[in-house]
């Protein structure tokens, strides 16, 4: 069976979109193959998902055909791009799709010379399906390749295209977002517990009130200032609560993080 889709850096986000690729049945498991260096993980990802599991990342690239992931820490970017050097040929060569943050598309076409890339930024939700992924195109890409990265990252959730100088504001907000989310959620059920609630009630009210909040938002197209309004009565629970929030400079945390983490996306590519 031809290999279509070279996965190299099977880890959690690597894993992520692989799971969904293969459950939405846009690649079968045999023409994966993914490249990952640590024996009990290959097993993990060869019994888990059925795909060819290899350690040579030259083997993964030379044998996809349509799409090689790079899914691996932008600390290790430039060792892998020296080990592919030798293997790159501009005759037939897969579209090379980069996921690392901060890894910027001038640095890709240093590393894949005259090949098509393409920068994107998923994020974790994608496993579930409701993730969102920016991309944005290198040089050498047609309209062929942009389809066939939407089709990738629409199996996993929402695709936006961004101009080059914003992705690394959107690692530090969708990207990393998830993580503060959960931060939330966590804290939220904290709160209940704090209040009186057992564990488990406490993080089911948590995270179904997050879950409902982002779908009222998301389908009903309101600005959040509004159903905040819609919520906080005069006099009542709520108001107390937000006053609580903007004493611990709530709104000014997270504005500070998406800045922090976009800021360390911007160093990563340095
Ligand atoms: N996690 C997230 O939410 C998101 C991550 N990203 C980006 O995705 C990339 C991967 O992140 P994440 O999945 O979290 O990280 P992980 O560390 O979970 O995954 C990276 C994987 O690559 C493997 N690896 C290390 N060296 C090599 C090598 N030389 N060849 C092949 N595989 C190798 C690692 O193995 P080992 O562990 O043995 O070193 C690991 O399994 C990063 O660049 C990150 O910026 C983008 C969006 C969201
Ligand atoms: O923390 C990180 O560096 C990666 C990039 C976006 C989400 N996780």
């Amino acid at each position: 069976m031809t290999i279509k889709l070279g996965l190299i850096g099977g880890g959690v986000m690597g894993e992520a979109l692989l799971s969904r690729l293969i459950d939405r049945g846009i690649y079968q498991p045999s023409e994966v193959m993914v490249s990952e260096p640590q024996p009990t993980r290959q097993n993990y990802l060869r019994q888990t998902y059925n795909v060819n599991v290899n350690t040579d990342n030259c083997v993964v690239f030379t044998e996809s055909r349509e799409v090689v992931l790079l899914a691996v820490k932008p600390q290790v970017f430039s060792a892998i791009a020296q080990e592919l050097a030798d293997v790159l040929t501009t005759k037939i060569s897969p579209l090379v799709i980069s996921i690392l943050a901060g890894v910027s598309l001038s640095q890709l076409e240093s590393a894949f010379p005259e090949l098509p890339v393409i920068r994107a930024m998923p994020n974790t939700p994608a496993t579930v399906g409701e993730g969102i992924t920016a991309l944005c195109l290198g040089a050498y890409t047609n309209g062929k390749h942009h389809k066939l990265a939407q089709q990738v990252f629409s199996a996993v959730g929402q695709v936006v295209d961004v101009s080059e100088m914003l992705m690394d504001a959107v690692t530090g907000l969708s990207g990393s977002g998830p993580a503060y989310v959960a931060l939330m959620v966590e804290s939220l059920a904290d709160g209940g517990v704090a209040a009186g609630l057992p564990r488990g009630l406490a993080n089911q009210l948590a995270v179904q009130t997050v879950l409902g909040t982002a779908k009222l938002l998301q389908e009903h197209k309101i600005h959040p200032g509004e159903l905040k309004d819609r919520v906080t009565s005069p006099g009542g629970t709520t108001i107390a609560g937000i006053a609580q929030l903007e004493r611990a400079g709530f709104r000014s945390a997270l504005i500070e993080a998406v800045k922090a983490s976009a800021l360390r996306s911007q160093e990563l590519g340095q």
